[in-house]
């Protein structure tokens, strides 16, 4: 059996585009970065320790059977992480600062069985338009950027702000299915 460890709705579709069955577990981890702490390694820190969470919340006669799957998407410009907005200024704030430049998206996925656990990274580059202060406040004010990484939602209107993509549309929107794939498959879970 097949479980993704998050309440992100995002990464419940993703993982339903793939055509596996599977259920959801709740796990809230702490997302703090250690002190110098490169994003590369945050990130998958981070979706490793939702999975093992994940799969620590497992009854245990379930583990036999049963892989775990968790992710973690943060955005990245010049070596600083921005993870999901604690309120409309700091939303703000983030827009006004990718605004007319090009950063990273980082999303890593975790996969834990009985017998394993790995995972796999995928980075995608995001240039965003120049924004104005008008559309940056209207942006806020719809309320998508909350629960995003980076305050901003490829999949909504979030779209409109992005000049150019080079990478994984699924991994900038929180599961990167390429990478997803190729790990269910070396579980063998057939994706
Ligand atoms: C950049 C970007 C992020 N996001 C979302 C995906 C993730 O849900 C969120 C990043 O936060 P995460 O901490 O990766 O995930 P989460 O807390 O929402 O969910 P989980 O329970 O799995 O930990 O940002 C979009 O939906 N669209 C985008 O374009």
């Amino acid at each position: 059996m097949l479980y993704l460890a998050s309440q992100s709705p995002r990464r419940r579709e993703l993982l339903g585009q793939l055509g596996v069955s599977f259920s959801v577990l709740d796990v809230d981890v702490a997302e703090i970065p250690l002190p110098d702490e490169a994003p590369v390694d945050y990130v998958q820190r981070v979706a490793r320790d939702k999975a093992r969470a994940g799969w620590q919340s497992l009854a245990p006669q379930l583990k036999a059977d049963a892989v775990v799957i968790a992710s973690d998407t943060e955005v990245v410009l010049d070596n600083r992480i921005f993870g999901k907005p604690k309120d409309a200024g700091d939303a703000s704030r983030m827009l006004h600062t990718l605004a007319a430049r090009t950063h990273e998206v980082m999303s890593a996925v975790w996969m834990m069985s009985a017998e394993h656990e790995r995972g796999d990274i995928c980075i995608s580059r995001v240039r965003f338009a120049d924004l104005s202060e008008a559309t940056i406040a209207a942006y806020v004010a719809s309320g998508e950027p909350f629960g995003k990484a980076g305050a901003y939602a490829i999949q909504g209107k979030g779209a409109t702000l992005i000049e150019h993509l080079e990478g994984s549309y699924s991994g900038v929107m929180g599961l990167p299915l390429f990478e997803t794939a190729r790990l269910l498959q070396s579980f063998s879970v057939a994706a």
